[in-house]
C-alpha cells in the first residue's frame, strides 16, 4: 500500500485496502511513506553497532535494572510463543525505550542508554529519538487511515495516538546468525499475537518473518520490501473492532545464514486511561458487542 498518495480519492483507496487487508488477514506493508530511507538506513546501523558491544557493556543497562521495561534484553530473554509450552527460548537480543516520563505509572520512568564514549555510541541516543518521533508520526498517520477504513472521522483515533503520556515501545531486534545445524524451534521467535494497538515493523533484508494463515493453518513469509513497513493489528485493536480487524499470530524462523537479521517494532498502545469498547458501526445490528469495556492500561497489565 503506497501511503503519501495525497488526495481524497487517493486516500479512499487506501482505506479500502487497509479494510481488507486487516478485515482478513490483519497485515500489510506501507511504502511511500514519511521516514526518509536515509534515516532507516542511519536506525539500522546504529543498532548494528549497540548490539555489537562486549555483552558485559550491553547487560549494564539491562532491562532486569529498569523498573519501567526499558533497556537490553539478552538472548534468551523473551519467550514469546504462545502455541507451543515446550517452545525454546527466542533466539534475539533487543533494545527498547519508551517515552520518557517521571517514574510514577506503569511503564512510566527513564530510559537507559549507552554511555556515549563506547565505540560508535556517541549519536546513538539521539539517532535513536529521531528515528522513535519519525515512526511514531507514521503511527499517528495509520490511526487516521484506519479511522477512514471504519468510516469514523479522520482524526478519531488522533487524540488517542499521540498523547504523550501513551504507552508507545520502540524495540529494536538482533538475531543472530543460524549455523547450518540449527533446528527451526532454535531460530527466531516463537509465534504470537501482538499486544496492543497497531505495530510499525522496519526490517532488514535477511527475512524470515512469517504470518498464520489461519484458516488454512499455514505459514507464509513476509518478504522484506526496502524501505517498507510491515504494519499489523494487535489484540488492543482487534477488541475495540468488535473483533472485526484482527490480530493475526506471526513469528520468526531466520534463515540458515551466516548473517545477523537487524529489526525494529514499534508499537502504539496509546492512552493509559482510554476506555476501549466496540466502535461504533462495528456491531452489527441487533447484537451485542462480543467483549466488555477496558481501560488500555488495564489491557497492558493482564
Ligand atoms: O523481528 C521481527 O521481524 C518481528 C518482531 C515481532 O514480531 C515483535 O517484536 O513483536
Ligand atoms: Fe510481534
Amino acid at each position: 500500500m503506497r501511503l503519501s498518495a495525497g488526495d481524497t480519492n487517493a486516500k479512499k483507496a487506501c482505506a479500502l485496502e487497509v479494510c481488507d487487508a486487516y478485515e482478513n488477514q490483519g497485515f500489510l506493508q506501507i511504502v511511500g511513506h514519511s521516514v526518509s530511507k536515509d534515516l532507516q538506513a542511519r536506525f539500522l546501523e546504529a543498532i548494528a553497532s549497540f548490539f555489537a558491544l562486549p555483552l558485559e557493556e550491553k547487560q549494564k543497562i539491562s532491562q532486569e535494572l529498569s523498573p519501567c521495561y526499558r533497556g537490553y534484553e539478552r538472548v534468551g530473554g523473551q519467550k514469546l510463543d504462545e502455541l507451543d509450552n515446550d517452545a525454546s527460548v527466542d533466539q534475539k537480543e533487543g533494545f527498547s525505550i519508551r517515552p520518557e516520563r517521571p517514574l510514577g505509572r506503569f511503564l512510566a520512568g527513564p530510559n537507559q542508554w549507552p554511555g556515549p564514549n563506547l565505540p560508535g555510541m556517541n549519536s546513538f541516543k539521539s539517532t535513536y529519538m529521531e528515528y522513535f518521533d519519525a515512526v511514531h508520526a507514521l503511527s499517528k498517520d495509520m490511526f487516521r487511515l484506519i479511522a477512514l477504513s471504519l468510516n469514523l472521522d479522520e482524526g478519531y483515533f488522533d487524540e488517542f495516538a499521540a498523547d504523550p503520556d501513551g504507552i508507545c515501545l520502540c524495540r529494536s531486534h538482533h538475531y543472530p546468525p543460524t549455523p547450518p545445524d540449527s533446528t527451526d524451534r532454535t531460530r527466531g521467535i516463537g509465534a504470537h499475537t501482538d499486544f496492543g494497538a497497531l505495530t510499525l515493523l522496519l526490517q532488514d533484508n535477511v527475512g524470515g518473518l512469517e504470518v498464520l494463515h489461519k484458516p488454512t493453518g499455514t505459514w507464509h513469509s513476509v518478504p522484506p520490501l526496502e524501505g517498507s513497513y510491515v504494519c499489523n493489528i494487535g489484540d488492543l485493536m482487534q477488541r475495540w473492532t468488535n473483533d472485526r480487524y484482527r490480530s493475526t499470530m506471526h513469528r520468526v524462523i531466520s534463515p540458515l545464514s551466516s548473517k545477523d537479521r537487524y529489526s525494529c517494532a514499534f508499537f502504539n498502545e496509546g492512552m493509559r486511561d482510554k476506555v476501549v469498547e466496540a466502535l461504533p458501526g462495528c456491531v452489527p445490528y441487533g447484537e451485542k458487542p462480543k467483549h466488555g469495556p477496558i481501560r488500555v492500561e488495564d489491557h497492558q497489565i493482564k
